[in-house]
């Protein structure tokens, strides 16, 4: 499979981009005609130093306005055709891209059209050049690719073929099952881009949110399969217009790019066995059995604050790494590790965000074929020296500087905690928590999609809605990802301001990602007592979230005021019910979350989120730092 990226879709300078698409691994590049204006640079020069990067031009796109014009006008634009063809050749790429006339003088007809394309095919072969023609989804008279396919059926010229683009096609709500009709050989070239479901105008839908495959709503993957059934074998390149992106960094975008379109075509093969994928085999997405354990970078009297939280949350301290300066703190399924190790990883994490968790472990059922298709992917591997006698963990980095580990039974990975780790206290009887329930990381608003499509590609995860919390200065998206059996479950947060609860964590940690920690009980009530009896102060929640509560829904007198005395928040929907309780805010505003699910309830309490930021603020200090529970850290 060739893989291939228009310049378009990469923010920076025409170098910049090419240099971060030769780096993230794609086969070529098209060239989108303004990228290529705007450098100054020779055209000879420029296709030179493309293919000393090692990539080939597979496109030069757009041509506009071309077909159907009446003369004067006609001839004109074959006098700019021929001028384009020029600089083609000395960029040292055959193929141009003509997408569906806007032109209000454009006069319609298929055989007007098939005929105008006949000529140019004619000339461009002349040349050894090929033309081929896109319906754009908002063009004149075509802006369907079943229309665009018959023009070039009449145009009947070997140098004239069809370029198809997802976004043209599922964007107007037309089935890709008609791509199977056309013959692969007439197919020149193939763009994919995927967008988020949105009622707006064709074309600014199309320019402003484009993004790749995998990171919105359209089933790119359905008409990828349609057109890898006509045979075709040419360049698979994506085309994304996205307002974030070209704000973006260009090596992450393009790594995304790469990262979306290996998933596709895994995605495609595994759905349709029949269709051929010149692609390396690799395993399937990761089966997610739960977070295996959390591992924070903290040191002296940091570390002995967050262990006197983890102790008054009902956590043991169970253990110590035998010759690492690591503390294994546990209860029921959830281990916590804290690393005050002086140098490596966790010592530089500490350094950078304070502390933080440094170290995610997922359990999966295969950790060996987790990190091989993250390496297909694009991921990076994280290497640590390992001791003798202490197990190597695979790991990959994950986004944002972050080790993100994992944990299986068959390989004896899981058996860490016995073989590196010497008990010091025998467990007691903990205050209920029995597993994680989620971990919310936060970032930019503008990051949210590469994270998002780092998860979904690497590990069987699905999206659900997006959702808006209210923070009292300002928004915060939520997309939350969880395995199909709800094992794993991240939530994303992402704030567009520095005033934000999320704003600020980001700010004061220096980009560090897990906010929050949301462990999981059977019996919420006895929990909150267990753990104020060990001295654990809860987030204090109004007097009037708990009178609106009693308007809202149905809950007898009693059982409100149980949820008022313990600030335990409610929600409920048709599937079940969902309580929650919140530690105040530490290291910079990092908080534990406690909650208990009732019924098939699979959200997150997002309606109470305005009210718990609004209880987490009234603890910040003027200073805009959160208010800890008065410990150190
Ligand atoms: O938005 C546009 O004009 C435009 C141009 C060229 C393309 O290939 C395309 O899909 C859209
Ligand atoms: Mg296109």
């Amino acid at each position: 499979m060739k893989t291939s990226i228009a310049t378009v879709s990469i923010s920076g300078n025409f170098t910049e981009k090419l240099e971060a698409i030769a780096a993230a691994g794609f086969d070529g590049i098209e060239i989108f005609e303004q990228d290529f204006i705007a450098h100054d640079g020779d055209p000879r020069e420029v296709g030179e130093m493309i293919r000393a990067m090692g990539l080939e031009i597979t496109l030069f796109q757009p041509f506009r306005d071309f077909e159907g014009l009446p003369e004067p006008l006609r001839s004109k634009a074959f006098d700019r055709a021929e001028r384009k063809f020029d600089l083609m050749q000395e960029l040292g790429t055959d193929l141009v891209l003509i997408c569906s006339s806007c032109h209000p003088q454009a006069l319609g007809g298929v055989d007007r059209a098939a005929a105008d394309l006949r000529e140019l095919g004619a000339r461009a072969a002349k040349r050894g050049l090929r033309v081929g023609y896109e319906a754009l989804a908002w063009g004149q008279h075509v802006n369907d690719h079943r229309d665009a396919w018959e023009i070039v059926r009449r145009a009947d010229h070997d140098n004239v073929g069809i370029i198809l683009d997802s976004f043209h096609t599922l964007a107007r709500g037309i089935d890709p099952e008609t791509i199977r009709r056309i013959p692969g050989d007439k197919i020149f070239f193939v763009q994919l881009a995927d967008a988020p479901a949105i009622d707006m105008d064709l074309l600014y839908w199309s320019r402003h949110f484009r993004n790749m495959p995998g990171e919105g709503d359209l089933d790119v993957a359905g008409f990828m399969r349609a057109v890898n059934a006509t045979g075709y074998a040419g360049p698979i390149s994506l085309e994304i217009f996205n307002d974030q992106f070209r704000g973006g960094r260009p090596t992450t975008i393009a790594k995304d790019g790469y990262r979306s379109l290996v998933a596709l075509m895994d995605d495609v093969r595994r759905t349709e066995a029949a269709l051929s994928v010149n692609l390396a085999t690799m395993p399937a997405r990761a089966k997610a059995e739960g977070v295996a354990f959390i591992e924070f970078a903290s040191k002296g009297s940091e570390a002995d604050a967050l262990g006197k939280l983890l102790d008054t949350l009902g956590f043991t301290h169970a253990a110590n790494h035998v010759s690492k300066n690591l503390s294994l703190w546990t209860q029921g399924d959830i281990r916590i590790v804290i690393n005050s190790e002086a140098t490596g990883h966790s010592s530089s994490a500490y350094t950078m965000h304070g502390t933080s968790v440094c170290d995610i472990g997922i359990a999966v059922d295969n950790a060996a074929q987790a990190v091989e298709r993250a390496r297909h992917l694009g991921a990076e591997p994280f290497v640590q020296p390992v001791d003798p006698g202490q197990l190597n963990i695979p790991a990959i980095r994950g986004q944002s500087g972050s080790v993100l580990h994992f944990i299986d039974e068959r390989s004896g990975l899981s058996d860490v905690w016995n073989v590196e780790f010497k008990a010091v206290a025998a467990t007691r009887s903990g205050a209920g928590l029995t597993r994680i329930d989620h971990l919310a990381q936060t970032m930019s608003y503008d990051e949210m999609l590469s994270w998002s499509l780092f998860y979904t590609t690497l590990i069987d995860m699905r999206k659900s809605v997006m959702v808006d919390v209210i923070d009292p200065d300002g928004l915060v998206r939520s997309q939350a990802l969880e395995s199909p059996d709800g094992a794993l479950r991240i939530t994303l947060n992402g704030a567009e301001t520095h005033r934000t609860m999320a704003g600020s964590f980001l700010a004061d940690s220096f980009h560090a990602s897990v906010q929050h920690i949301a462990l999981a009980t059977d019996d919420i009530f006895a929990t909150a007592d267990a753990l104020s009896a060990r001295g654990f102060q809860a987030l204090p929640i109004s007097r009037n979230y708990y009178a609106d509560l009693a308007a809202r829904f149905e809950i007898a007198q009693e059982r409100l005021e149980r949820l008022q005395a313990a600030n335990i928040l409610y929600d409920e929907d048709d599937t079940g019910a969902f309580f929650q309780f919140y530690s105040r805010p530490f290291a910079g505003g990092m908080f534990f979350e406690i909650v208990q699910r009732s019924g098939d309830y699979r959200g997150y309490g997002g309606p109470n989120a305005p009210f718990r930021i609004a209880a987490q603020k009234r603890l910040m200090r003027p200073k805009g730092m959160p208010k800890t529970s008065g410990d150190a850290i």
